[in-house]
């Protein structure tokens, strides 16, 4: 028979299983790396950032309203096979923990950004053929000035590609570009003057891929 302090032992070892495997976010600084890409424009990615999020991706894809997205967008005609929501600035999020997210990264960008992240939009990539085409965010205040945008990936891993605008001839700017492969739970943000100087895609995959999510924040008046 077990007694009192075997139930209790019992008890804390369970307690102990459930914290281990309950969503959290990890300390942001911990593990977050730089990569420049000159002409003012950088790159941060946090891996795992978010620890056990398949309650949370599960909710999302399950509970936002998402709708068709397959139109003209940003500066050029981008075709956009995937899903989205776009959260104005004071409506309320699916998940407080969205909020932890936000408030955490306007906390850490603070000094470099000066405003703080409002907007949610989210994106659902249903399977390797959604996708979004080349394009940077530059609809609002962030085709003139400099502005920085996170994202959280949640789900099936899909590569980021970032490549220097204008076939590189923006003085300054790296030469060469980038593939980030984004796992879930990583954040990856774009900053400086990342969106006016480089694009990004995520590219469709042959690869056989489940359902992603991405999560951007962005400040009032960029998208
Ligand atoms: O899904 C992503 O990680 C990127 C989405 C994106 O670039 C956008 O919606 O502007
Ligand atoms: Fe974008």
């Amino acid at each position: 028979m077990v007694g009192y302090s075997g139930v209790m032992d019992l008890m804390l070892q369970g307690s102990l299983l459930d914290l281990a495997d309950e969503m959290s976010l990890g300390r942001l600084a911990a593990g977050l790396h730089r990569t420049e890409l000159g002409a003012g424009a950088w790159v941060d990615v946090r891996p795992g950032w978010l620890a056990a999020g398949d309650e949370l991706f599960a909710l999302l894809v399950r509970s936002v309203p998402w709708r068709a997205e397959r139109r003209t967008m940003y500066d050029s005609v981008v075709d956009v096979p995937r899903l989205t929501r776009f959260y104005a600035a004071g409506e309320p999020l699916p998940h407080p923990l969205l909020d932890t997210a936000r408030d955490a990264l306007s906390v850490h960008y603070e000094a470099e950004l000066g405003e703080p992240f409002v907007t949610a939009g989210m994106c659902l990539y249903r399977d390797g053929r959604d996708s979004v085409a080349w394009h940077g965010d530059r609809i609002g205040r962030s085709n003139d000035v400099d502005t920085i945008v996170a994202i959280l990936s949640l789900g099936s891993a899909r590569t980021l590609a970032l490549r220097p605008r204008n076939g590189g001839r923006i003085p300054g700017s790296l030469q060469k570009a980038l593939r980030l492969p984004l796992a879930h739970g990583d954040l990856v943000v774009m900053g400086g003057s990342c969106q006016r100087t480089w694009d990004h895609a995520i590219p469709k995959t042959s690869e056989p891929v489940g359902p992603r999510i991405s999560v951007q924040f962005r400040v009032a008046g960029v998208r």
